[in-house]
C-alpha cells in the first residue's frame, strides 16, 4: 500500500472562518458522490459550531439527507441523556431535526461494556461496507472529521495506549481515558478511520497552540499517526497556530 499523505495545513482567521470552511469541505465531499454517502462524526468541543451550521436554514438544504449515513469516530462510554455522549451532541445539534432515524449511526453505550459496545459497531459498519476486509481501492467514509486533544489523542485513541497499535479490530473499548472526561470509550481504529477519501481536523484557539506545535514538530503522536488513505486536512485558525508559523501579530 502506498504510504499515507502528509497532512495539509489551512490556516482560517478565526473559529468562525474555520467552521464555514469545515461546512464547505463537508458538501464538497457529498456533491462528489453521487450514490450513498457516509460521513464520520466527531466528538468533543471542536465541531460544534460546523454542526450548527450544517443545521441551519443557509446549509441544510443543500444536504441530500435521504442519501447519507452519519457515523461517529469515538464515544464516551455514557448514556446517550448525558451531555459528555458525542453523537447526542450531534443528533441535538443537527442531525435529530434532519436526518432520517435509520441514517443515524451511535455506538450503542446500553452494550454490556465498552468492548461488547465495540463488537456491536464493529458488526454495524461491517455489514453497511458489505464486507470485513477494508479495500483501499473503496473506502468506508467519504468523510471522517476529527478533533485533537491536549495530550494529541484523536477519536478515543490516547498517546502510549495499546489501542492506538491496533491493526486487525475496526472498532475497539477503551477502559480508561488519558485527559478529561475520565469515563471509559469506545474507539475505531487507525485503519478504519484511515478508510475514507477525506480525514478534515478542526483545530481551534489558542488553547490548541501547545498540542498544534508539537504535531507541526512531528511528535509521533495519535493525531499525527491519524491519516486518510486519501486526503488529511488540518483545518486550524490563527489563534491555535505555533508562534514561529503564525508570526508577529
Ligand atoms: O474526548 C474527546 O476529545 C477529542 C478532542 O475534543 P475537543 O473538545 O478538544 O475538541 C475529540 O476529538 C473526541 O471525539 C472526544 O471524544
Amino acid at each position: 500500500m502506498a504510504p499515507a499523505k502528509q497532512p495539509k495545513l489551512i490556516v482560517e482567521a478565526d473559529a468562525e472562518a474555520l467552521a464555514l470552511a469545515a461546512a464547505e469541505r463537508v458538501m464538497a465531499r457529498i456533491a462528489a458522490n453521487p450514490g450513498r454517502i457516509a460521513i464520520c462524526l466527531t466528538g468533543g468541543s471542536s465541531p460544534k459550531k460546523l454542526y450548527q451550521l450544517l443545521g441551519s436554514e443557509a446549509w441544510r438544504g443543500g444536504i441530500p439527507w435521504d442519501r447519507v449515513h452519519w457515523f461517529i469516530g469515538d464515544e464516551r462510554f455514557v448514556p446517550e441523556s448525558d451531555p459528555l455522549n458525542n453523537m447526542a451532541v450531534a443528533r441535538a445539534t443537527f442531525l435529530d431535526r434532519h436526518a432520517p432515524a435509520g441514517h443515524i449511526h451511535p455506538i450503542p453505550t446500553t452494550a454490556e461494556n465498552p468492548d461488547t459496545a465495540a463488537e456491536d459497531y464493529a458488526r454495524e459498519l461491517q455489514a453497511f461496507y458489505a464486507g470485513d476486509q477494508l479495500d483501499p481501492a473503496r473506502p468506508l467514509f467519504d468523510l471522517v472529521l476529527m478533533g485533537t486533544g491536549p495530550d494529541g489523542h484523536t477519536a478515543s485513541l490516547f498517546p502510549g495506549y495499546p489501542e492506538i497499535e491496533e491493526t486487525r479490530r475496526w472498532v475497539v473499548g477503551v477502559p480508561k481515558a488519558n485527559v478529561a472526561p475520565f469515563v471509559p470509550r469506545v474507539s475505531l481504529t487507525l485503519p478504519v478511520l484511515a478508510s475514507c477519501r477525506e480525514m478534515l481536523f478542526e483545530i481551534a484557539g489558542p488553547d490548541k497552540r501547545p498540542i498544534l506545535t508539537r504535531l507541526c514538530n512531528g511528535e509521533n503522536l495519535p493525531a499525527l499517526r491519524a491519516r486518510s488513505n486519501g486526503e488529511t486536512v488540518w483545518l486550524a485558525d490563527r489563534a491555535a497556530l505555533p508562534e514561529d508559523i503564525r508570526g508577529p501579530r
